[in-house]
């Protein structure tokens, strides 16, 4: 951590220029030279100071408030300090350089701030996961499973299951120790693999839940069916409040899956609009019909539209459909079955249909808190922990060192997903998803 010889490194924090404020960021063992050098001395950590910015010929290039953290009390974990300047393209550009062209230092790779604080050991992989989720949240949900992630939801979840699992182990051990001697009672043994029964539920729960921690992350897959000219395109665009699809009088249009990411009632969804489904003998429409039930197949919600009663049935009766009636304005006077009815003409009923895709996506992501797992990763580390822990408590018969090595191999694996465990691997990965500057 203070290895003089590691890189100071350095970013514009901030967003697009020009702007009202940039942040700049320094962060390893020369942030005292750099604010010597740059700011004519080392402010009191902590504490906003108003200095002029200069190069080193003494010319100014700025004047803005100084912020110095000392490690291990900062961000990284190393000595770091923050320039809040004018938010200037040339002012930007002119300090970025100046600072880069001092000794040992130079720019950040995107995420290696955040790299240094999971080094440091300031935050933990799960934490700096949430940590790039919330920065790259875009809907309401989105930002409270992140919030909860990067503020240590799934650290203290797997912490405390790792602690059970350590303590099972050591009385476990213990038993297997004093084997022949009589002062550790044999009910021990059974609290242990009771708790570790109650454990492997809680982690079933858990894994359970797996898939709509990454669907409120990724996004829940809506499906816009019906036949066609019913207005499927015209009711993508609405809800995209952009004209993503061709809209016209002539039935067939849509041939191709069009999918928009938007902000559903604060889930995010991928709509996808798709070739309206009927009896043809035109090839291309053929398999734009074909694309649409390949669509339905995986879909989470299916928004089924009709102008006149009849519906499409291809969705598989799983999936939840919500049934719409379209083209409400043109009053056709023959009544029939929906759940809603839009028009896309006037927009009457399509906040209703919003507001009723809400309350369908929060019960199919009806789960207990927000400390959900959000990636594959997760999930397959959770899988393995649950296999290792499945055969310690059910093969009773197998000799005791097996079961307490099965303990420890599912520690590990929930080792791995907060990044106790070796993992050195998937760092780069998980890292240069980040933006520089984070
Ligand atoms: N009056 C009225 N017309 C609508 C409404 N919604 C769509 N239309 C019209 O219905 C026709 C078909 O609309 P589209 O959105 O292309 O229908 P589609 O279901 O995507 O059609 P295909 O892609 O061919 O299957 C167009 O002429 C639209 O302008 C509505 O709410 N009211
Ligand atoms: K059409
Ligand atoms: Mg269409």
């Amino acid at each position: 951590m203070t290895d003089p010889t590691t890189d100071t490194i350095v970013a514009l924090a901030s967003g697009a220029l020009p702007a009202g404020v940039a942040v700049l960021r320094v962060s390893g063992p020369h942030v005292r030279f750099v604010l010597e050098t740059m700011c004519g001395g080392v402010p009191e950590p902590r504490i906003a100071h108003l200095r002029s910015i200069r190069n080193r010929n003494g010319e100014l290039l700025d004047k803005g408030i100084v912020l110095h953290f000392q490690g291990p009390k900062s961000f990284t974990g190393e000595d770091c300090a923050e320039f809040q300047v004018h938010g200037g393209r040339a002012i930007v550009s002119a300090i970025l350089a100046e600072l880069a062209s001092l000794p040992r230092v130079r720019l950040a790779e995107p995420g290696e701030f955040t790299r240094r604080a999971f080094e440091n050991g300031r935050m933990d992989l799960t934490e700096a996961e949430g940590l790039a989720d919330l920065i790259a949240a875009q809907t309401e949900m989105q930002r409270r499973l992140a919030v909860t992630q990067s503020e240590g939801g799934l650290t203290r979840l797997y912490a405390g299951w790792a602690r059970r699992l350590l303590h099972a182990r050591a009385l476990v051990e213990a038993d297997l120790d004093f084997a022949d001697e009589d002062d550790v009672p044999g009910s021990v043994a059974d609290r242990v693999w009771s708790d570790m029964a109650e454990l492997r539920v809680e982690m079933e729960r858990h894994l359970a839940e797996a898939s709509i921690g990454e669907r409120i992350r990724d996004g829940f897959k809506v499906v816009i069916v019906g036949p066609p000219n019913v207005g499927k395109s015209s009711l993508l665009n609405a809800l995209a409040a952009r004209d993503v699809a061709i809209v016209s009088s002539e039935a067939g249009t849509t041939r191709d899956l069009i999918s928009v990411d938007v902000d559903l009632g604060g889930y995010a969804a991928t709509i996808t609009d798709t070739a309206g489904i009927r009896e043809t003998d035109h090839g291309v429409e053929q398999e734009g019909i074909a694309r649409a039930r390949r669509a339905l197949a995986t879909a989470d919600l299916v928004l089924n539209l009709s102008d006149c009663g009849v519906y499409v049935t291809d969705a598989p009766a799983a999936v939840p459909e919500i049934r719409v009636r379209t083209k409400s304005d043109l009053n056709t006077g023959v009544p029939f079955l929906s759940d809603v009815a839009i028009s896309v003409a006037t927009g009457d009923g399509v906040d209703a249909l919003i507001e009723l895709c809400r309350s369908r996506l929060s019960s199919l992501a009806n789960f207990s808190s927000f400390a959900l797992p959000t990636r594959l990763r997760h999930r397959q580390h959770l899988r393995q922990a649950l296999e290792c822990l499945t055969f310690a408590v059910s093969e009773s018969h197998m000799p005791i060192e097996l079961r307490s090595e099965e303990l420890r191999l599912a520690s590990d694996a929930l080792g791995r997903i907060t990044g106790r465990v070796d993992v050195e691997d998937v760092l780069d990965v998980i890292f240069s998803s980040f933006c520089i500057g984070k």
